[in-house]
């Protein structure tokens, strides 16, 4: 059972896409933390990926990356995250995807941060330098807690290694669009629908796009192909520029109006 793949299926079952919105935690103070959160939610995303900052975001573009610098500079840590988070989880009715580095979970110690994190309602979680082979130092206890994890597939990796991540992916899978770092992108390969239907079909779990994913233009295209996008570069710079019109936008796009 994975209450993160429930809630993308309800969105999917009723013909819109699901929309995935990426924020830093910390952007700005922990204290935007809430009212993000619940203004993201009442436009009707599927799910809300926090990203926790860390010193050394291998994964991240120049946009996130900088984002990462501000929230940590505010003092925000993996501790502090899920007890702003845990503050208001009562009030949260779309699943939270966290995003962080192996380094501040195994610091917090595996078994509380899945007891917490549990509490604070997230449901998800994305760690981005922890290879599939490593993954049973988690995975135990995430599981306990009901907190799906889920698998990045990149464009180069072989037919057996997506396979393998495909099928261990909880939750949905993260189909990477680009080789390379997060940031926002102007175009994308011709060949990335038949990688995604090829994903697809070594599993019934929803793959969603993302990585580069900037224009509303770009959420209708890639909701041709697959269940739903993850949007990251572009949401932290229009909440830094308060620019939500811009967040509604992007979001209307993944809807069954606009994807048919
Ligand atoms: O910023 P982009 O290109 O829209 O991509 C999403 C991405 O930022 C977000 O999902 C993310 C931020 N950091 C990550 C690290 C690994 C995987 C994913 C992420």
């Amino acid at each position: 059972m994975s209450q993160l793949k429930d809630a993308i299926l309800s969105v999917t079952a009723r013909g819109d896409k699901a929309f995935i919105p990426y924020i830093m935690a910390g952007d700005g103070g922990l204290e935007k933390l809430k009212p993000t959160i619940l203004k993201l939610q009442q436009l009707g995303v599927a799910a809300i990926e926090v990203g926790i900052p860390f010193t050394d975001p291998v994964a991240d573009g120049p946009t996130i990356e900088r984002a990462g610098e501000r929230a940590l500079a505010n003092g925000t840590t993996l501790r502090k995250v899920v007890e702003t988070l845990t503050s208001f989880a009562d009030e949260l009715t779309v699943p939270l995807v966290a995003m962080t580095y192996l380094n501040p979970i195994l610091a917090y110690g595996v078994e509380q941060f899945a007891a917490d994190a549990k509490g604070a309602g997230i449901r998800g979680l994305i760690i981005p330098d922890m290879p599939l082979e490593e993954s049973e130092t988690v995975q135990p206890a995430l599981s306990d807690a009901g907190i799906s994890l889920v698998q990045l597939v990149s464009l180069t990796s072989t037919p057996e290694r997506m396979e393998r991540l495909t099928k261990a992916s909880e939750g949905f899978i993260y189909a990477v669009t680009v080789n390379g770092i997060t940031g926002a992108r102007s175009s994308f390969a011709n060949e990335l629908e038949e990688h995604f239907k090829r994903i697809q079909s070594y599993t019934d779990t929803p793959v969603l796009a993302g990585f580069g994913i900037s224009t509303p233009h770009h959420v209708t295209d890639f909701s041709s192909f697959c269940s739903g996008v993850v949007v990251g570069s572009k949401i932290v710079d229009s909440l830094v520029n308060e620019d939500w019109a811009a967040i509604e936008e992007l979001v209307s796009a993944s809807k069954v109006a606009a994807v048919k």
